[in-house]
């Protein structure tokens, strides 16, 4: 015991050490942050008085441009210095609340003495560049959440480096004072680890730096696939994951990778206010983040994109259809049809002006000019040699409409301050009236043609809606429907749908990927060269197709994806064949796939509850957390169900947990948060992604819960009416999945068939 203690107090002397040493850096930071300001700011102020302000000549005016040039380098310089220091300051502020969670000694082959390194969340050197804390993210830090003690290999920018750990030792740290340290042997031993996750849930995710568990470092630290797909249970760390892979990267690649190279698909907005501070709290800024609707409705403005709320409430379409519309297959024909387009089978608009009977330019004549260039066009030139060939035949109608009625009609009509608003200049002055009416009539002409060149330069010529719907027309001539068990009649009435939709401005999440791909293909768009990294989360939630498209429009991008396939609440069954189709997409020797299969969000009693939800729930692992067993609320009536649900929120108040009241869909939502109201209980509810999560009860429909975490958690009516389907397993196991702590499911009537599992892993109240 005392061996104990005073092997505390020599880390505590270390760790006193270590913060004096911070704070000097930081007032040494701070003050040469103030200098380098008060540098920058002389700078400025005396900017002109050193510049010689001299335009005589060309030399001294060359002079001049040099002077401004030198003082511009000077304070550029300055402000990087002073970029460098705000940095640092940041990262020591961030150290000196906690400087470090832990310590490894090991030994090199050839040394004989054992070096010990702290690891923490950013590096610190002392003035020797002697390092006193080791960023987690550095190559040797790898071994604190890889191995074991003993032999233990890590890759450095060398190559592969083996080393004899001969101690691990984790520590809590709070102001400055060590409260725990335990040594372990474990890769990351689980008192640390239940000390973390008995943590209250939040509004917002936290970081797991200090936890990482082995299985989670690979994913965080792969840097050789091109695809890197994790298929991890509900709970079992696939976020967290992804989020210190980020913060990784950016480390590992620092000055070659910046955040903007990144991006992140997530399933909706209230999930990226979820995760918003975690790359902040390590220091890093937040990649670019999207969801895949928005991702694609940017760019069709004129169009309604059927929404996520919409997709879920509204799952009545053929489902043989949706799963052919959604297959690479049916990628690759878009691919197939768009070819065949250099030869023949576009389809323009006219282009109208001032005249809406008589097209301006003629969508006939628009395609002879696009099948005029030669065989070796590609898609991309013809385009951009058709709009270039438009541009100059509308440049030649100028002069001839300048001579049009209307024009002289206008100037006639015009105003004094509209007069002088065409004039290069108030007193602008003419030879005759003729050229002054030329002049005007050009200007006015140029004017209203604007909308008109617009059209032109956006390719707003190309018939996009009518070449979607030939597309749609020609697929069964090249490809057999019936093996999708599709019939002629039910393509054709699904075409007619699509069109009707077009007619109303609507599409349908299926269409939009590949109408804006066959788009792409077309006008030859750019696709983003820059986007380094792609991260895909809740992956079971995408198509193949739009999997295919995003790899289309990031294809240097190495793609990073996470999911849970039995959480896929808007694909169902179909996610099932995802993996095999995506594969196909990326080369399989650079291809890894990673399993996580244990759960540390819930406790033991809820993981044990909802796995046997699934058909093959067996492979994943409840982390050894203990709570109370999941509580079971058969009611006979509504008004009973509320009673039931006002009295286990009342229970979850007392002990301080937040809870959400997760529905099936909104219109539920709705009323359950209605008739909480009148029994006057608080609770929000969240209806839109738009909206921020707050403390408090909250009621949320199943598909706004994707990807968060409860402390408590009540299924709200769970009956046979509302859960039925075969199908609807994933979306019943993603509901109960949420829970950390607690899980409460309502139901009136009858149980849903999905829930019979064991009964004794659960109580009945
Ligand atoms: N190594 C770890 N150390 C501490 N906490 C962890 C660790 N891994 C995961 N967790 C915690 O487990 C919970 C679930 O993690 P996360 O949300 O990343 O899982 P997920 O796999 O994305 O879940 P889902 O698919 O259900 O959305 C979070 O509270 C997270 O902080």
């Amino acid at each position: 015991m005392t061996k104990e203690i005073s092997e505390k107090q020599r880390e505590q002397q270390h760790l006193d050490h270590v913060l004096d040493l911070i704070n000097d850096k930081e007032k040494e930071l701070k003050s040469s942050i103030k200098s380098a300001e008060g540098e920058a700011r002389d700078i400025n102020s005396h900017f002109f008085d050193d510049v010689k302000l001299d335009y005589d000549g060309y030399s001294t005016s060359m002079e001049t441009a040099l002077s401004i040039h030198q003082q511009q380098q000077l304070l550029s310089e300055r402000e990087h210095a002073w970029q460098h220091s705000a940095k640092q300051l940041d990262t020591i502020e961030r150290l000196k609340k906690k400087p470090y969670f832990a310590r490894v000694d090991f030994k090199e082959s050839n040394e004989k003495k054992a070096e010990t390194i702290y690891i923490g969340l950013g590096s610190f050197a002392d003035r020797d560049d002697h390092f006193l804390i080791y960023d987690w993210r550095a190559p040797i830090s790898s071994i604190y959440y890889d191995g074991k003690l003993g032999e233990v290999s890590y890759n450095s920018p060398e190559g592969e480096i083996t080393v004899d750990m001969t101690k691990k030792r984790q520590f809590m740290i709070k102001d400055g004072k060590i409260e725990s340290m335990f040594d372990t042997n474990e890769s990351i031993g689980d008192q640390m680890l239940l000390e973390v996750l008995s943590e209250k849930s939040s509004t917002q995710m936290k970081s797991i730096v200090t936890t990482i568990q082995q299985e989670q470092n690979k994913i965080i630290r792969n840097t050789s696939a091109d695809l890197l797909f994790v298929q991890g249970a509900a709970g079992s760390g696939k976020t967290s994951a992804i989020l210190q892979r980020i913060a990784y990267l950016l480390y590992r690649y620092r000055g070659n990778l910046t955040s903007s190279d990144v991006i992140m698909f997530s399933p909706n907005q209230l999930f990226n206010d979820y995760i918003k501070n975690v790359l902040p709290e390590m220091g890093e800024q937040n990649m670019v983040q999207m969801t895949y609707w928005q991702f694609v409705s940017r760019r069709l403005p004129g169009m309604e994109v059927e929404s996520l709320f919409k997709q879920f409430e509204d799952q009545n379409s053929d489902t043989n259809i949706s799963a052919f519309k959604d297959s690479v297959n049916f990628f690759n024909l878009v691919t197939r049809y768009a070819k065949h387009l250099n030869k023949r089978g576009m389809i323009f608009k006219n282009i109208y002006f001032r005249d809406k009977k008589k097209p301006y330019f003629d969508k006939e004549k628009i395609k002879e000019i696009y099948y005029s260039f030669n065989e070796n066009y590609k898609l991309a030139n013809r385009i951009d040699a058709t709009r270039e060939e438009l541009i100059k035949m509308l440049n030649r109608k100028i002069a001839p409409e300048v001579k049009k009625n209307w024009v002289m009609q206008t100037i006639e009509g015009l105003s004094r301050d509209e007069l002088n608003e065409l004039y290069d200049r108030p007193d602008q002055e003419f030879n005759s009236e003729k050229e002054e009416e030329k002049f005007l009539g050009r200007k006015i002409v140029v004017k209203a043609l604007k909308p008109v060149s617009n059209k032109i330069n956006h390719n707003q010529f190309i018939n996009m809606r009518a070449q979607y719907l030939s597309f749609l027309r020609a697929v069964p001539k090249m490809t057999d429907l019936s093996k999708w068990n599709i019939s002629e009649e039910d393509w054709q009435k699904h075409i007619e749908e699509v069109k009707e939709n077009f007619k109303k401005h609507h599409i349908y999440m299926n269409d939009v990927s590949a109408y804006l791909y066959l788009y792409d293909l077309i006008t030859g768009r750019r696709t983003d060269y820059e986007m380094r990294y792609a991260f895909i989360d809740e992956i079971q939630d995408y198509t193949p197709f739009q999997l295919a498209y995003l790899k289309y429009n990031f294809p240097r991008a190495k793609f990073t994806m996470l999911g849970d396939l039995n959480q896929a609440i808007f694909t169902k069954d179909e996610s099932r064949s995802l993996l095999k189709q995506i594969s196909g997409l990326f080369d399989p020797k650079k291809t890894d796939v990673v399993q996580l299969t244990k759960s540390y969000r819930s406790t033991k009693e809820i993981t044990d509850f909802t796995k046997q939800i699934l058909r093959q729930g067996e492979k994943i692992e409840a982390f050894n957390r203990r709570g109370p067993k999941p509580a079971l609320w058969g009611r006979s009536n509504e008004q009973e169900a509320i009673e039931a649900l006002v009295k286990i929120l009342d229970k979850n108040n007392k002990s301080q947990r937040t809870t959400a009241v997760i529905t099936k869909d909104l219109a539920s939502a709705k009323q359950v948060a209605e008739q909480l109201k009148q029994k006057g209980e608080k609770a929000t509810l969240i209806a839109t992604a738009n909206q921020r999560l707050v403390p408090g009860t909250l009621v949320v429909p199943s598909y706004l819960a994707k990807g968060l975490e409860f402390d408590a958690v009540v299924m709200w009516d769970a009956s046979k009416e509302n859960y039925h389907k075969l199908d609807e397993t994933q979306l019943v196991y993603t509901i109960t999945s949420r829970a950390m702590y607690e899980l409460d499911i309502i139901y009136i009537g009858e149980k849903s068939p999905l829930l019979d599992v064991d009964s004794d892993t659960y109580v009945e109240k």
